[in-house]
């Protein structure tokens, strides 16, 4: 079932065939056609021709003899005729119209009269001559040629060019079946790649669902089950990025090989996008969708080999059962998807089940992503800042830029719930443009409100560093609010540079070209490897609070390792979510750099913080 369905090509091929030859006999026999009319013509041309010549010649040598009625010469002179091929006979007639005299070859009969109705021309030609002397008319010659070497000669030629014409034909035909079988064979060539992948030689997205359309159809009219499997690498991209596309295409090849594996002979196995995989397969109940949709994830669980190095592919599978979760099949691909969708939020490398639920929670989503582009355009949205401190001296040194969202009927939304929605429908590039923005303009106004160069720190998602102009915005952003580079602070997820390694590191190499500073967000809670901090270019590393939280307690360990790291590396550290003096107290002990937490300050307003700015300036001042 999972080779492509094939259609007869030879049909085509054969009409193609059928056409070339009747055009080619039709050209022949027309050519041909031609080519007799035309020797015709000029064979007779050239008899007439002939017959006048001679007929003028006699009429030259037998003008003495008719003047002096000498027959007997006028007979002689004419039987010298009698080696002229053709001829059948001559005759000479005086000036009163009396036959004078005359030739016939043998078997011919007598010369005809002058009056006579010539013959049909493909019997004989007849030419009539003048006898003349001196402007006088002595006499007529008539001569008949026979034209039966012109019929010989024609019936030799209609040979030769049937002879010709089957040689072209047969010549014709040897070519035109050359040309079917290479016309055949070019169509079974395009009839297999339109329906199949070239990577991992599956059916193709195309030919998947016009096979999921065939098993419903007969699943439907048996009156049993069908599952369908939307299968996603977690994965690809980043085996792309790091190991090169030669690299991601053997594990396409492998996974597509696991699939088949799990797979029952008869089963759909497509590939129907870049890293999405289809598993089409008639099942009696959920609980086998289920069995089948658990072994695919535990096959692509198992790590890999490919170019000698240990790949985790891992998938998201989302499972959906006709005519159960959909009675179409555009409600099944739906259904899957978004199936799929839950698997891969619910944290990826799982098996998602659709249920109805799922749909309202898609269609909140989407309110949500309209309200949202809505927000930004008429002003509904808002930008609060979270100040941070030194840790030794509790000094403000700058703040952290924090999107709100106030909802005319919902109140205050949490950017935990808006981000990911703005991140999945790319309304994040404008959204994270408009904060940069707005951040930057708030950041250069406080240098004159407390005479400290305060540094603003600005959340940057993996899609604005896609963006091959970001660097370009930030550029224009700084020139536009006159904030100084140094001043602007990006904050990128540690899951974030790791899902997109190459964008990322060329990003930072470009920015800290400029000054601008850089620090990993959440860190700790992503790929918890330490070896990529070498090839970033960043300045400074941010404690997740999940790890302040448990301190000084658990959390002990892993801090004082960040911070030790940090040290080694000369990064500064910030630790996030401090919100008790014991807390401050133990990153103080341990040398964190900055801290940031409601202990110290609430994420606020633009005016609230100004306020903060001005007190803590004049605490500051009057401490000193
Ligand atoms: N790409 C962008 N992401 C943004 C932007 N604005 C916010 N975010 C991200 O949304 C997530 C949630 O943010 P928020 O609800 O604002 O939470 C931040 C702080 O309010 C909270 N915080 C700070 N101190 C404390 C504390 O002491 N206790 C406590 N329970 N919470 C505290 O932590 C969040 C700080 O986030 P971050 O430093 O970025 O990790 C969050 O992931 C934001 O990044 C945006 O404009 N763009």
């Amino acid at each position: 079932m999972n080779n492509p369905p094939k259609r007869d090509g030879a049909q085509l091929s054969t009409m193609l065939g059928a056409g070339q030859l009747a055009a080619a006999v039709s050209a022949l026999v027309i050519a041909g056609l031609i080519l007799l009319v035309y020797q015709l013509l000029a064979q007779q041309q050239a008899l007439a021709n002939e017959a006048r010549v001679q007929a003028a010649i006699v009429a030259d040598n037998i003008s003495a003899s008719l003047m002096f009625r000498d027959r007997e010469a006028a007979s002689e002179m004419l039987r010298s005729f009698r080696s002229a091929p053709v001829l059948q006979s001559v005759a000479v007639y005086d000036a009163d119209g009396e036959l004078f005299a005359d030739y016939s070859t043998p078997g011919h009969a007598p010369a005809a009269r002058l009056d006579a109705v010539a013959a049909p021309p493909w019997q004989s030609l007849r030419v009539v001559a003048d006898v003349g002397y001196r402007g006088a008319r002595l006499g007529r010659v008539v001569l008949v040629n026979s034209t039966i070497g012109i019929r010989d000669a024609m019936v030799r030629y209609i040979a030769l060019l049937v002879l010709a014409s089957l040689g072209a034909l047969l010549v014709a035909q040897l070519l035109v079946r050359k040309t079917r079988a290479r016309v055949a064979a070019a169509e079974r060539e395009l009839e297999y790649l339109a329906h199949t992948d070239p990577v991992t030689t599956l059916i193709n997205r195309r030919a998947t669902y016009a096979q999921l359309e065939r098993v419903l159809a007969e699943r439907a009219a048996a009156g049993g089950r069908a599952a369908l499997l939307l299968i996603d690498l977690d994965n690809f991209k980043a085996v792309n990025d790091a190991a090169g596309h030669n690299a991601g295409d053997e594990l396409l090849r492998r996974v597509a090989m696991e699939l088949r594996a799990v797979a029952r002979e008869g089963d759909v196995v497509g590939r129907i996008g870049g890293d999405e995989f289809a598993i089409v397969t008639p099942v009696a109940d959920h609980a086998e969708a289920r069995a089948l949709a658990q072994r695919v994830t535990e096959a692509l669980r198992q790590p890999f080999q490919i170019e000698g190095s240990e790949v985790f592919a891992t998938a998201s599978v989302g499972a959906c059962t006709f005519p159960d979760d959909a009675a179409t099949m555009a409600q099944l691909v739906s259904s899957a998807d978004t199936a799929l969708y839950h698997a891969k939020k619910a944290g990826r490398n799982r098996l998602a089940e659709f249920a109805p639920e799922m749909t309202l929670h898609i269609q909140r989503r989407l309110r949500l992503e309209r309200e949202l582009r809505r927000a930004l355009e008429t002003g509904g949205l808002e930008v609060f800042y979270q100040p941070q401190f030194d840790c030794a001296s509790e000094r403000m040194v700058g703040a952290e830029a924090l999107l709100r969202w106030r909802h005319p009927e919902h109140g205050f939304i949490s950017p935990a719930e808006f981000i990911p929605v703005a991140e999945d429908s790319g309304l994040i590039v404008a959204l994270g443009q408009w904060v940069l923005e707005q951040a930057c303009r708030e950041a250069a106004q406080w240098r004159g409100l407390c005479g400290l160069e305060l540094s603003v720190a600005v959340n940057v998602s993996v899609r604005q560093l896609r963006e091959k102009d970001f660097l370009d915005v930030v550029i224009r952003t700084l020139e536009a609010t006159g904030l100084p580079a140094g001043q602007l602070e990006l904050e990128v997820t540690e899951s974030v540079l790791m899902e997109d390694v190459q964008s990322a590191v060329q990003f930072m190499r470009e920015a800290r070209a400029i000054g601008v500073r850089l620090s990993i967000d959440d860190f700790g809670t992503g790929y918890s490897s330490l070896a990529y901090l070498q090839s970033f270019p960043i300045n400074q590393l941010k404690i997740d609070r999940g790890f302040i939280e448990s301190l000084p307690g658990d959390g002990t360990t892993i801090v004082n390792a960040v911070i030790s790291l940090a040290r080694d590396f000369q990064l500064s550290v910030v630790a996030e979510g401090v919100e008790n003096r014991e807390q401050l107290a133990w990153l103080q002990r341990a040398g964190c750099t900055y801290a940031q937490g409601y202990l110290l300050g609430k994420p606020m307003p633009a005016d609230a913080l100004r306020q903060t700015m001005r007190a803590h300036t004049v605490a500051a001042e009057q401490a000193s």
